[in-house]
Parts: structure tokens; C-alpha cells; sequence
């Protein structure tokens, strides 16, 4: 008997363990209080999360939440991550002492398999049956006691989401605590065979029909609603209508918004002026603080706006379907159909997207994955679209509920999934040539009411990051830029605008001649420097350089005012492409394991940036613009 507190080194470990999407993150949370990630559908976790608890009756314990996997047969960089962890081989983690193995109860199949597998480790396992609030609401009924009695093993059964849905297993562990873990077994897990997971697939099969009742249901709603979001006609077409739709509801629903924040950014801007002397300490903190963070927050509720669709649809078990829709077009490029999570999460940051990439197990499909990554449209990109397209593109609308900004925008993150495709296209035929990308093995979840806390928190999170980033690398590059484009002071009696005697001016000018071509003014150059840094760091950049300049009206209007058309469209499109973000060029170099890789990135971004921007530049000159 191996007594709790006769442990030397620390709390007992327990580690949740099942396939993906069977609620592992959600029990973590449940149990720790933690706020980690959850979504509805396969491959969220792909690093070990660990979180500290005391259980009901006072012990200690330390949580430890894993990736999902079907098997300890890791084939995959995240599956890797569990197998080490259980077999006590990750020093950061040491000897799990209790494995809780979670099933999902409405589809126990693959969490019984795999406990029987795991009995070879020689851990003590307690086995989950979360989601049972599911599986009674679809009358699905387990007969826990006898599925106990057959596998030999504990088993209680919970609801993760639910108020009071964790009281059994609580109780469940106390009690195994309580009486002290049974002894370790040795280890004799090996890797099984395709023929031995098979029979052990079939045991699996025998022990639910003994256990497990199903009514005969006609058909689940989850069947009726795919039968036509899984359409091959309608669900693309559904999916385009959705996502354009939404583009829409972002430009509509945060104009207000942003007009408060603007008229309380305007509000912040002239008491301060008028509490400060005229000088360098009120230029600096009007028009290098004020103006340079005050740009970038306005595009909060844009962000937010998109991302509760993206949570909710997530949450819903959506985004699955929108997978397997899209698994036909990325097979035709070359993609693996895995490489749809980090591509969707490469919409917020691309630096989780690059990371969720794990999830792949062939390494070139990872690497296709991880370069093309930044190609998708990142929040950052946000405020620089939505500044330009205020300025340049009518607020018109064109059709019944349609408007062109948004129709604009929604191009806009187009041509950043298409360019994707065709750069994985490219890579493919570079990297190798003509094996054909392995099809999606991504199960479809069942479509689940969102749960408000997780969609609450999710955007919550989002908020915070965007204003941390305000508070920090946005504020430092609109201070430098104030200095630069203040400083030194224009000679005696000059007569041009003060700042084209600054050091900004020199640098932009110095930039000028490659930038020049694709339609770039010197401001602009001067914004894209610090720029380099995060992509937002060049609207606040913009907003310095022409308050200092004395600009008094909106951002938009004064750029509307001071470029042309093609300037304006160029900007935008060099924004589709350039790699400018060091976390995504840092987590790129970390993730594949060298610089090559990066450096890959980087040359290609910039050139197709070059390319592109000049292409529009000179054809919206051409067509008159
Ligand atoms: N109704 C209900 N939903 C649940 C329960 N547990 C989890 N969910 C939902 O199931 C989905 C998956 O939950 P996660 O906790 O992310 O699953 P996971 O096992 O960590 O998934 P991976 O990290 O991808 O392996 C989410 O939408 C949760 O809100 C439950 O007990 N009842
Ligand atoms: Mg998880």
C-alpha cells in the first residue's frame, strides 16, 4: 500500500488520459478551477497543462491534463507528449500516480479501449464516463456497476460542464485516497499491433453490449442537421454565406462601439492637452501615446465581435464540419486534413496556430502547415484592414443587408486562405512529389448548445491580449516613433512642415527608393520599421506621424486625404503577405527546430508581399484610381 502521505517529493499526480474531445480539458478545469482551452472538437490540447487542486477531503493533488489520444501509440508530436508523461519519461511531470482515464459516455468505445491498454503501465486507474448528462438525455443508459465489476477497475461517471456534475468522481477519488492506491504493477506496456488493438476493439464492443443500452433512435438531430450542412452542394454553400455573413455583422455591429471608444479617446486626448503646458512632454503623450495606442484600441470591438463567431461556432461543433467541407479542397492542395485547427487558429495569433500544428504526424505536413500558417488573417491584421478600408472604401451599401466594406474585408481574409492553398500547393510539389495528402481522420463531433461561460471567457482572454498589447509593444513603438519624428528640431526659419526635418523623415526617405515602386510614401515607411515588430505597431505608427505632423482630423480621413487610391490598395495587399510579427517568425524557428525554416518565411512572405502590392499598385493607377 502506497500511503498518500508517506510521499516524499510532493502532492499525488493524477493525469487525465482519453481519446480527443471526450471532455479532458473541461474535467481539468472543473477540478482545478483553471481556465485552460476547451472546443468541440478534436486536437484542442496539444501540450500538457498542469494545475494544482485539494479534494474534498483535504488532499493535496496535482491535475495534469493531457492531448487526446486513442492509444499510447503516439504517432503524432502532441501524442507524443502523452505517452511520455505517462510512462513517467517528462521530468517537468515525474511518476503519474493515479491515471484517470475519461470516456466519453455517449461513445465509450475508444476510452475502454484504451484503459485496457493502460492497465499494462501498472498505474492504479479510475475511469471517467463524462458527458453522462448527454448520454441521459439521448436514454442512453450504462450499467456502471457491472461495466466496474467486468473491467475490473473503478468507475464513476460525470458531467464536466455542469454545476455539481464532478460530486462521484470527488467522492470516487477521496475514497481511493482514502483506503490508499493499490500497489504499482510492473510496466509491460509495449506498442500494440494493428491486430492487437483490433481484438482489443472487439473486447471493447462485448464489454458495452453487456453494459450499455441504446434506444433505437430514429435518427439524432445531430444526422438530420448534417444531412444538409454536410451536403455536398449546400454545405459550401452554407459555409461561404455564414462566414460572408459574418464579415457583415463585424462591420455593423462595432461601428457604434468604436465610436465611443473614439469619442472617449477624443475626450482623454483634449484633457489632457488642456491640463498640459504646450511643449515636448504634451507632444509626446498626445501625439506619441495618445494617438498611437489610442488607433489601435478603437478596433477592440471588431475583434471581439468576430471571435464570439468563431467561438460560438466552435463551441457549437461547427468548425468540425467546416473542416471535413474544406478537406476535399485542401487535399487538392496538398494539405493534410488535420491542418484545419491550426489554420483556424491561426485567425487569432498564428503563434497558438503554429503550435496546434503538432497535431500532425507527418513531418513534411507539419512543416506545409506551419509556413503557410501566417497566410492566415490574425487579429493583428485587423486594425490595419479596418483603418484602410474606412479610409478608402465607401461605406456604400450594395445589395439588400450587404455592404462593400464588409464585402472588402471578407476578400480581404479570402485572399489570405487562397494564397495559402496555393503556396501548400507550391511547397508540395517542392517538398515532394506526388504522394497524395493523407485524408481527414478528424471525427465529427456532436453538435452541442455553446456553453456561455467558455464562449464569455474565451473573449475575455482575446480582450486581454489586444489591450496587453496596447498597454506594451504598441505604446513603446508609438513613443519611439514620436521621438523619431520629432527630433532633431527643423533649422532656423525652415519652412517646411517641422517633422521633414526629423529623423523619421531621413529613415523613411532612406527607404523611400525600394518602396517607392509599389505606390509606399515615406510616412508609410516610417510606420512599417517598428511595424516589423506586430502588425497594429504601423496604424499607431501612422496616427504619430501625422499628429505630429499636426493632423486634427480621423486617422482614415487624413490618410484618405493625403494618398491615392492605389496607395491605399497596395498597403492593404502588402498587409496580406508580409511577415511582419517576430513572435510568428520566433515560434516558427522554435517549432521546426531551426532557423532555415524561418528565414524560408521570411523571404517568401516579403517577396509575394513585393510582388502583389506592386501588381495592384500600378493596375489601380492603370484603371484610373
Ligand atoms: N454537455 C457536456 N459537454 C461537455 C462535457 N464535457 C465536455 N463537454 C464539451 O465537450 C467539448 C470538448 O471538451 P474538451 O474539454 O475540450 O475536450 P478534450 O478531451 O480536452 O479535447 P482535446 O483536448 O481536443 O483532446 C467542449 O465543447 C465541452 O464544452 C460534459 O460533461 N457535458
Ligand atoms: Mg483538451
Amino acid at each position: 500500500m502506497l500511503e498518500p502521505d508517506a510521499r516524499a517529493d510532493g502532492p499525488l499526480r493524477l493525469a487525465l488520459i482519453g481519446a480527443p474531445n471526450c471532455g479532458k480539458t473541461s474535467l481539468f478545469n472543473a477540478l482545478t478551477g483553471a481556465n485552460q482551452r476547451v472546443g468541440n472538437y478534436s486536437g484542442v490540447t496539444v501540450e500538457r497543462k498542469i494545475g494544482r487542486t485539494v479534494t474534498p477531503a483535504g488532499e493535496a493533488l496535482m491535475v495534469i491534463d493531457l492531448p487526446g489520444t486513442y492509444s499510447l501509440r503516439a504517432r503524432s508530436p502532441d501524442e507524443v507528449v502523452t505517452r511520455d508523461v505517462v510512462l513517467g519519461r517528462r521530468k517537468d511531470v515525474g511518476q503519474i500516480d493515479l491515471l484517470v482515464v475519461v470516456a466519453d459516455a455517449t461513445h465509450l468505445r475508444p476510452g475502454l479501449r484504451l484503459a485496457q491498454e493502460l492497465r499494462a503501465c501498472g498505474i492504479p486507474i479510475l475511469v471517467v464516463l463524462n458527458m453522462i448528462d448527454i448520454a441521459r438525455h439521448r436514454g442512453i443508459t450504462i450499467d456502471a456497476e457491472r461495466l466496474e465489476h467486468e473491467l475490473g477497475l473503478p468507475v464513476v461517471t460525470s458531467t464536466a460542464v455542469r454545476r455539481g456534475g464532478m460530486e462521484t468522481l470527488w467522492a470516487r477519488i477521496d475514497a481511493m485516497l482514502g483506503q490508499g492506491l493499490p500497489e504499482r504493477g510492473a510496466m509491460t506496456w509495449q506498442e500494440p499491433t494493428a491486430a492487437q488493438l483490433r481484438t482489443a476493439l472487439r473486447q471493447a464492443d462485448g464489454l458495452i453490449a453487456r453494459t450499455v443500452h441504446k434506444p433505437v433512435a430514429p435518427r439524432s438531430l445531430t444526422e438530420k442537421i448534417d444531412t444538409v450542412l454536410l451536403n455536398p452542394f449546400f454545405g459550401p454553400v452554407f459555409l461561404l454565406v455564414l462566414m460572408f455573413a459574418m464579415f457583415q455583422a463585424v462591420f455593423a455591429g462595432a461601428a457604434p462601439l468604436m465610436d465611443a471608444i473614439t469619442v472617449f479617446v477624443d475626450w482623454v486626448s483634449a484633457t489632457v492637452s488642456a491640463a498640459l503646458p504646450e511643449g515636448l512632454l504634451r507632444g509626446l503623450i498626445v501625439d506619441g501615446a495618445i494617438a498611437g495606442v489610442g488607433s489601435v484600441i478603437i478596433f477592440l470591438p471588431q475583434i471581439l465581435i468576430l471571435f464570439a463567431f468563431i467561438l460560438i461556432l466552435e463551441d457549437l461543433g461547427y468548425m468540425a464540419r467546416a473542416a471535413f467541407l474544406m478537406d476535399r479542397i485542401m487535399g487538392h492542395a496538398g494539405l493534410h486534413g488535420r491542418a484545419f485547427i491550426p489554420l483556424l487558429s491561426s485567425f487569432a495569433c498564428a503563434v497558438p496556430g503554429i503550435m496546434s500544428a503538432r497535431v500532425i504526424d507527418d513531418r513534411r505536413d507539419r512543416l506545409t502547415t506551419i509556413l503557410i500558417a501566417p497566410l492566415m488573417t490574425c487579429s493583428a491584421r485587423i486594425p490595419v484592414y479596418t483603418l484602410l478600408i474606412g479610409a478608402f472604401v465607401p461605406a456604400r451599401s450594395i445589395g439588400p443587408g450587404i455592404g462593400l466594406q464588409g464585402l472588402v474585408m471578407f476578400g480581404l481574409f479570402a485572399a489570405g486562405v487562397i494564397s495559402a492553398l496555393l503556396v501548400a500547393f507550391v511547397s508540395r510539389l517542392l517538398l515532394r512529389r506526388n504522394e497524395i495528402a493523407a485524408p481527414l481522420m478528424l471525427d465529427l463531433p456532436d453538435y452541442k448548445i455553446p456553453q456561455l461561460r467558455g464562449v464569455v471567457l474565451g473573449l475575455w482572454q482575446r480582450a486581454r491580449a489586444f489591450l496587453r498589447r496596447a498597454g506594451t509593444i504598441i505604446f513603446y513603438a508609438s513613443v519611439v516613433v514620436w521621438v523619431l519624428s520629432t527630433f532633431p528640431f527643423p533649422p532656423e526659419g525652415a519652412s517646411e512642415p517641422a517633422i521633414n526635418y526629423s529623423f523619421a523623415a531621413m529613415i523613411g526617405h532612406l527607404l523611400e527608393p525600394i518602396l517607392s515602386p509599389i505606390g509606399f510614401t515615406w510616412q508609410i515607411c516610417v510606420a512599417l520599421v517598428p511595424g516589423m515588430a506586430a502588425r497594429e505597431v504601423a496604424v499607431a505608427g501612422l496616427s504619430t506621424v501625422y499628429a505630429v505632423s499636426g493632423g486634427e482630423a480621423a486617422l482614415g480621413s487624413t490618410l484618405a486625404a493625403h494618398w491615392p487610391l492605389a496607395t491605399g490598395v497596395s498597403l492593404l495587399v502588402w498587409y496580406i503577405f508580409a511577415p511582419q510579427c517576430l513572435s510568428t517568425l520566433a515560434v516558427i524557428k522554435r517549432e521546426t527546430g531551426t532557423a532555415r525554416w524561418m528565414w524560408v518565411t521570411v523571404v517568401y512572405m516579403f517577396g509575394l508581399a513585393y510582388v502583389f502590392s506592386f501588381i495592384a499598385y500600378h493596375l489601380v493607377r492603370a484603371l484610373g484610381g
